[in-house]
């Protein structure tokens, strides 16, 4: 047990999906892994570990911004061996050519600052998925038949951003998609030599306006977790 995963050793397994809703996590374990149990609870910020195909599989709330992801990352990968870990998340279209409920894989994740600030202080480090990962998630978005993008995202600090003119250069600059939390999981991965991709749905649109429930949010969202599955084990 962590201060924040309540969890016994041997719990969670090494192969890890994140959405930030522990209510998203929840929908998934139950409609994608076979004999789900609930491993965690603390807060709330639940946690089911089950199989997919034979392949134990953790899937596990992160919470919403960085500094959150941040606390279950790094406990996941240093007390209970993550190695790999996929963020299945919901993100903000910033690009006309991207679609409401369409997949974007995160190549990269830019940010203002996250948590590891600290670490890199004058340093600009780019934060970037795994690459076999990446390709593998490539795949399984063909095989299914998604509507997917690959490319940049920004992970922001904020939700309600009284700064639009920083996702006006992110749009101007090709990123994909607006999220909170990308950035810190790649930074952490490359620290701790571990795996990190961000597979996301499109939720709304920053320049249509359009947007989905939440309900929509915390259980359509199959594709991600579909695709995050396969690119893990293939
Ligand atoms: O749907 P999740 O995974 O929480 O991701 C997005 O949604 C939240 C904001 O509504 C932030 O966590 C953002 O990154
Ligand atoms: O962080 C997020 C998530 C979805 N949509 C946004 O605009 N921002």
């Amino acid at each position: 047990m962590t201060i924040h995963i309540g969890a016994e050793a041997g719990q969670i397994a090494e192969t890890v999906l994140l959405p930030g809703d522990p209510l998203r996590a929840e929908w998934a374990a139950h409609n994608f892994l076979d004999n789900p149990v609930c491993v965690n609870r603390v807060r709330g910020m639940f946690g089911f570990t089950g199989t997919w195909n034979g392949h134990p599989v953790t899937i596990h709330g992160s919470g919403m911004g960085m500094p959150s992801l941040s606390i279950y990352a790094n406990e996941l990968i240093r007390d209970y061996g993550a190695k790999t870990l996929v963020r299945i998340g919901s993100c903000g279209a910033m690009q006309p050519a991207v679609g409401l409920r369409d997949v974007i894989l995160g190549m990269t994740a830019s940010s203002l600052s996250t948590p590891s600030r600290g670490i890199f202080r004058e340093l600009n480090f780019a934060p970037c998925a795994d690459f076999d990962l990446l390709q593998k998630a490539v795949v399984a978005a063909r095989s299914i038949g998604a509507t997917y993008h690959v490319g940049g995202l920004y992970s922001a600090d904020v939700f309600y951003d009284e700064r639009p003119d920083l996702n006006d250069i992110m749009t101007r600059h090709g990123i994909l998609g607006v999220e909170m939390e990308a950035a810190e999981l790649y930074n952490l991965a490359a620290r701790h030599g571990v795996r990190a991709l961000a597979v996301l749905t499109v939720s709304d649109h920053l320049l249509t306006h359009e947007a989905l429930s939440a309900q929509d949010r915390q259980s359509s969202f199959g594709d991600m977790v579909r695709i995050a599955l396969e690119a893990s084990f293939s």
